[in-house]
C-alpha cells in the first residue's frame, strides 16, 4: 500500500489539518498530524456542547464498524498546556487511501479550552512512537505502526509548505517532492520521539558552527524551539529585537529583515528563510510588533523542531527495516 493526503495550513501556518475518514459510512474529520505524540483522538458526540465550537464530531453510534474497547481510557497533555481525555473505540480509519480496519480511535469526553477555541481542528493523529500512547490499561498503536507491514516502504513523509497546502505520504518517497539527495540520520526513539542530532547552525554573516544539539522532529508544534544561547545569538543580529519577558519569547519590529537560519544534518546544510522566521503579529491590535518563528527551548534538554523548520525541507520518517528508525532530510 501507499497513499497521499493533502494537508492545509490554518492562518499563519499555526497548524496543518489533514482529512481523515473514520467509520462506516465514512465520517471525515480534519486532524492535526503530530509526530510529537502518539494518540489518535477526535472531537466526539460524547463532548458537552460547551466544549464544541464548530468542530466536526465523530459519532461512533452512527458507524456500523465501531466497537468500544471496554474499560479503556486515555488522558493526554501537551507542551502548550493543552489537554484532552476520554474513552476508546476501534474503527476503520483511512488516510489518503491507506486503510486500517481496527484503529484505536480515542474519543474525547473532555477537551481543554485551547482545543475548544481552535474551531477547525477536529483532533490529533499521533505519529510518534507507540511507546508513548496514553491508552490504559492496554496501550494502543499509532496509525503508522498499524499500517507499517502493509506499506510498500516503511516510511511516511512530510512536505509542509509556507502559507500553502502540502502533503503527507505513507509508504512511498515521492521523488517529485524534493531535489538532490536525502541525508539520513539515526533516531533515538527511547523517549518515544523522532529525536536526532542537529549537526550545528549558522545565520547572517557568521560561519556555520559545528555545535551539535539534540532535537525532535515535531509536525504538531508550530515554531522551532532551539537552545537559548543560539536563539539569543540569532536575534542579536536583528535590530530592535528583544526577549519579551511576559511571553518568554523574542519579538521585533515587523519591518525587520530577518537573517536566514542554517541547520546541519550530518554533512548537509539546510536553510530556513528569514521570511519564515518573521512568523506573525504578536497581537492583532499592534501592527508594528512581530513574533519570531525561532524561540528558546524551555531547557527541557532537547530542541523542538516544529513546522517553521520542517516546512523548509522534505522530511522522511523511516521506521527502518531492522527497527532502527531514521530521519531523512532533503532540499526542495
Ligand atoms: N503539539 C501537539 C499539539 C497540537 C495542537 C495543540 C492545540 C491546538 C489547539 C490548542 O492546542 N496542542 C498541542
Amino acid at each position: 500500500d501507499s497513499g497521499s493526503a493533502k494537508t492545509t495550513p490554518e492562518k499563519d501556518d499555526l497548524e496543518y489539518l489533514t482529512p481523515v475518514s473514520i467509520g462506516t459510512p465514512p465520517q471525515v474529520l480534519n486532524l492535526d498530524f503530530d509526530s510529537g505524540s502518539s494518540d489518535l483522538w477526535v472531537f466526539s458526540s460524547e463532548l458537552p456542547q460547551s466544549s464544541v465550537s464548530g468542530q466536526s464530531l465523530y459519532d461512533p453510534s452512527k458507524s456500523s464498524t465501531a466497537e468500544e474497547v471496554q474499560g479503556a481510557t486515555w488522558n493526554i497533555s501537551y507542551g502548550d498546556q493543552s489537554s484532552s481525555n476520554g474513552i476508546v473505540y476501534r474503527d476503520v480509519v483511512n488516510v489518503g487511501g491507506v486503510e486500517f480496519k481496527s484503529q484505536a480511535v480515542e474519543i474525547a469526553t473532555t477537551v481543554s479550552s485551547q482545543f475548544t477555541r481552535d474551531t477547525n481542528n477536529d483532533g490529533l493523529l499521533g505519529l510518534a512512537f507507540s511507546s508513548i500512547n496514553t491508552v490504559q490499561p492496554q496501550q494502543e498503536k499509532t496509525f503508522f505502526d498499524n499500517i507499517l507491514s502493509n506499506l510498500d516502504a516503511p516510511v511516511w513523509t512530510a512536505d509542509l509548505k509556507y502559507h500553502a497546502p502540502g502533503t503527507y505520504d505513507f509508504g512511498v518517497i515521492d521523488k517529485s517532492k524534493y531535489t538532490g539527495d536525502i541525508t539520513y540520520t539515526d533516531v533515538d526513539q527511547s523517549d518515544g520521539f523522532w529525536m536526532f542530532d542537529v549537526a550545528g547552525y549558522g545565520f547572517g554573516n557568521s560561519t556555520f558552527k559545528a555545535a551539535p544539539f539534540k532535537g525532535i522532529a515535531d509536525t504538531g508544534t508550530t515554531l522551532a524551539m532551539i537552545p537559548a544561547e543560539i536563539a539569543g545569538a540569532y536575534y542579536r543580529q536583528v535590530k530592535g529585537a528583544k526577549l519579551d519577558s511576559q511571553q518568554g519569547a523574542y519579538v521585533f519590529p515587523c519591518d525587520s529583515v530577518l537573517p536566514d537560519f542554517i541547520f546541519g544534518v550530518g554533512n548537509a546544510r539546510y536553510t530556513i528563510p528569514g521570511k519564515f522566521i518573521n512568523y506573525s503579529l504578536l497581537d492583532e491590535s499592534d501592527p508594528t510588533t512581530c513574533f519570531g518563528g525561532l524561540q528558546p527551548d524551555m531547557g527541557i534538554g532537547f530542541a523542538i523542531l516544529g513546522d517553521i523548520l520542517l516546512k523548509s525541507t522534505f522530511v522522511v520518517f523511516d521506521a527502518g527495516t531492522e527497527s532502527t528508525p531514521r530521519l531523512g532530510f532533503a532540499k526542495k
